[in-house]
């Protein structure tokens, strides 16, 4: 066991801090130094102009380079440094956010980056298994001021007995689990715990699921494995990039400052409902709708929708051509030049190509048979080459081209579902395995796509492969992110510019860069897309292959989502992070052998989280009876701490419901120090107790996106998925079961979310 203090004495303390202090301050400065060399050489690269096109795409690589540094050395500046590592040797070794060198003497590390692997006994060293460290230090730090620090000393004879010696920096923890919530998650690197620490460093390649209950760790896990994966393999991710999957923007915008703090920009992160690119998803539909297309069965419906597009007509067309000539297609030809297109296996809008060919063929022998036929009978006049240019003029007429496009019309995905769900007629020759009502929940007028659409949009490119057009639209997209990349260069430049500011006054005058170039031109430096980053890239890419792909709340995913994301991480180098016990969406995966089998059988491996850091034991005592509900074989995770405060349950008369709230939401919001406080209703109570608690309470938040900074929050479970207030109310339990056929999976969710408080209100 270690024994844990802070440093004895209270004037040895002072003189520790004071002396820390110095150390952090050159590290502040060196981190200084750093930014504004950065800064410089961005402004010269963007001030730089002409030379050869190489060169010119050389410089624009460097400005990327410049920009992410100026931006990371930024984005460090809040606890730098929060760790000491001594060693039974003398060593003595710092930690910290990023790896900091002395570039005045031998390059020495005067700060060790934390995903370094001589940085790891600081997560890792126990009194049992000291691992050559005899003191680990973490220090607390405010802005640039070092306000504290906390010791271990790694030595069994010193042991307290009342330290657990399964934790790691225990009181260092302990703070950050009953520090005041902001509506945006933190990151956790000053107190990693061992069991956290394996998963975050393990290898890249494989599947590993990483299951484990509320508070466990797993999104905080899930980001700091995405920061390490990126230091650890930087060449290699950084072509391919990271994409980090979530189940919706809120909880995107609630992770979305971790990695920045860590100094890694570069990991994508979506939801489904965005993962289509050129697709926004903000259609609504009703959940028993969601699950129907998140079945595997969608596939099949999909290729029949795409094989119904392939029309043979029962009767013979007739085609007009430019001199009224009529030409007659019989069904027959278009049968036969369908069933070849479709034996070449091709894509539906690639295989058109053959269909064309087919159907050309048969209308020009057509043409020549009436001008080339020999009145006596003999063989047909014309020649080779003259059928030939019969057939280009077909080609080009614009009747054929009509029917063409009609017999096999090229298609966009969006065309294909829009047409499909439209049409009740399309639906049940695309879905005779569907029943009627099954059928029904497919039919609806265009207008706006649904998280589940995003899915069969990307099965559906898939069946159609890409033409032209998509082609185009990617260049597009690709062209208008250009654009925001360009902005987003100047903006950190803009950013750094008290550094040039200082340079005009040593002299020498400087023309802002923004007087040289604004982002228009600089998008347009270069046609190619070489400058984006490899996010923004992946991003307007539907066929990019992601060099790691990691999915937090993955239990939330139907098989139509997996086959997507599969596609996206050909290499199944995947990081899943989730709790089957929390699997709320219907489509959502009660197993992780059935998710996965499709992709990689049994080839993934599995990793439980076991402690929970952010629910109490009393309020855990609670959510556990409800996972008893669920499945009786589970066990909720064990909690790392008691409140002291037992969680309250009340009843009352339905009719006195929003009263109580009222009442209720205003105690704790005023009890709350500096945290945040969640209230969780029922969905289809959400609107009605939204208006009744910001009409009291007019700080609280309510809405699709509700602004989780703000002190009070009132949303429903399926938004609370994965984030965390201080205090939650749960309001009326019952009816959140009730709404839904994995209800008690959300409820275990609602329970949950509190770092202190919960208090549950029951109607009669
Ligand atoms: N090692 C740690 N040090 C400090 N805080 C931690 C640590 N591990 C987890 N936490 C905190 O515990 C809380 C829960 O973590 P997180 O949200 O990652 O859990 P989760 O397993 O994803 O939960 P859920 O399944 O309920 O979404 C967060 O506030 C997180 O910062």
């Amino acid at each position: 066991m270690s024994s844990h203090s802070d440093v004895p004495g209270e004037l040895h303390q002072d003189d520790e801090i004071g002396r820390e202090q110095e150390y952090v301050s050159v590290l502040y400065d060196r981190l200084d130094g750093l930014r504004e060399q950065a800064a410089r050489r961005l402004a010269e690269e963007l001030r730089a102009t002409g030379g050869t096109r190489q060169a010119q795409s050389q410089r624009d690589s460097t400005v990327g380079m410049y920009a992410e540094q100026v931006e990371r050395y930024g984005a460090v500046e809040n606890g730098l440094c929060f760790g000491r590592l001594d060693g039974d040797d003398g060593s003595r070794r710092y930690i910290g956010r990023i790896g900091i060198f002395d570039t005045s003497g031998d390059y020495d590390p005067l700060l060790m980056d934390w995903r370094a692997p001589a940085a790891r006994a600081f997560y890792l060293a126990t009194a049992a298994n000291p691992q050559g460290v005899r003191r680990r230090r973490h220090l607390r730090t405010r802005e640039r001021k070092v306000t504290g620090l906390n010791d271990e000393v790694l030595d069994i004879a010193a042991a307290s007995p009342t330290a657990h010696e399964e934790l790691t920096g225990e009181a260092s923890l302990l703070a950050a689990l009953n520090a005041g919530r902001t509506g945006r998650m933190r990151d956790i690197v000053e107190t990693i715990q061992a069991e956290q620490d394996r998963i975050i460093r393990a290898e890249l390649p494989g599947v590993m699921v990483v299951q484990g209950g509320p508070g466990t760790g797993k999104t905080a896990v899930a980001l700091h494995r995405a920061a390490y994966l990126l230091y650890t393999h930087r060449e290699q991710l950084s072509t391919r990039g990271v994409l980090l999957v979530g189940p919706n923007a809120t909880f995107l915008r609630y992770i979305s400052q971790v990695l920045p703090a860590l100094a890694e920009t570069g990991v994508l992160l979506r939801t489904q409902a965005d993962l289509f690119p050129g697709v926004s998803a903000r259609r609504t539909e009703p959940a028993v709708a969601a699950a129907l297309k998140g079945r595997a069965v969608m596939t099949e419906v999909l290729a029949n929708a795409v094989r119904d597009r392939q029309w043979v007509p029962d009767e013979p067309l007739e085609i007009e051509l430019p001199q009224h000539e009529i030409l007659t297609l019989e069904p027959e030809v278009v049968r036969q030049a369908r069933d070849r297109a479709r034996r070449s296996q091709r894509p539906h809008n690639l295989a058109r190509a053959i269909f064309d060919i087919e159907v050309v063929h048969a209308l020009a022998a057509q043409v020549a048979e009436r001008i080339g036929a020999d009145p006596l009978g003999g063989e047909n006049l014309l020649s080779e080459a003259d059928v030939a240019e019969i057939r280009r003029e077909l080609r080009e007429d614009p009747e054929v081209r009509a029917t063409l496009d009609e017999l096999w019309p090229v298609l966009t995905p969006q065309r294909l579902l829009a047409d499909l769900y439209a049409d009740r007629e399309r639906i049940a020759t695309a879905a005779p395995m569907l029943d009627d009502a099954q059928r029904a929940l497919l039919h609806r007028e265009p207008g706006g796509w649904t998280p589940a659409d995003v899915p069969l949009l990307d099965e559906a490119a898939e069946l159609l492969g890409e033409d032209e057009r998509a082609a185009v639209a990617r260049q597009e997209r690709l062209r208008a992110m250009e654009r925001e990349y360009a902005e987003g260069v100047l903006e950190i430049w803009r950013g750094s510019r008290s550094i040039d500011v200082e340079d005009e006054a040593e002299g020498g005058e400087i023309l802002g860069v923004t007087d040289l170039i604004d982002a228009d031109r600089l998008s347009e430096r270069q046609e190619d897309a070489e400058r984006l980053t490899t996010a923004q890239r992946a991003a307007a890419d539907r066929r990019w292959a992601f060099g790691h792909v990691i999915v937090d709340e993955a239990q939330e995913l139907s098989p139509m989502a997996w086959r997507l994301l599969m596609r996206r991480c050909p290499s199944r180098s995947m990081t899943i992070v989730g709790d089957v016990a929390q699997t709320g969406a219907l489509s959502g995966t009660p197993s992780w052998a059935e998710a996965l089998a499709p992709y990689v059988a049994d080839r993934w491996r599995l990793e439980e989280l076991t402690v929970s850091y952010r629910t109490p034991a009393e309020i855990m005592a609670v959510a556990a009876e409800v996972l008893t509900e669920i499945d009786p074989t589970l066990r909720p995770p064990r909690s790392v701490r008691a409140s002291g405060v037992p969680p309250w349950d009340r009843t009352v008369a339905a009719d006195r419901l929003t009263d109580e709230l009222v009442a209720a939401a205003t105690r704790e919001a005023a009890g709350l120090a500096d945290g945040r406080l969640g209230v969780i209703v029922p969905a289809d109570r959400v609107d009605e107790l939204g208006k009744v608690v910001v009409g009291a309470l007019p700080e609280a938040a309510v809405g699709e996106q509700p602004e989780l900074a703000n002190r009070v929050v009132l949303l429903t479970t399926e938004q609370a998925k994965g984030l965390e207030f201080d205090s939650v109310l749960v309001v009326e339990p019952e009816r959140i079961v009730a709404e839904s056929p994995r209800g008690h999976s959300d409820l275990y969710v609602a329970l949950t979310r509190a770092t202190q408080r919960l208090g549950i209100l029951r109607t009669l």
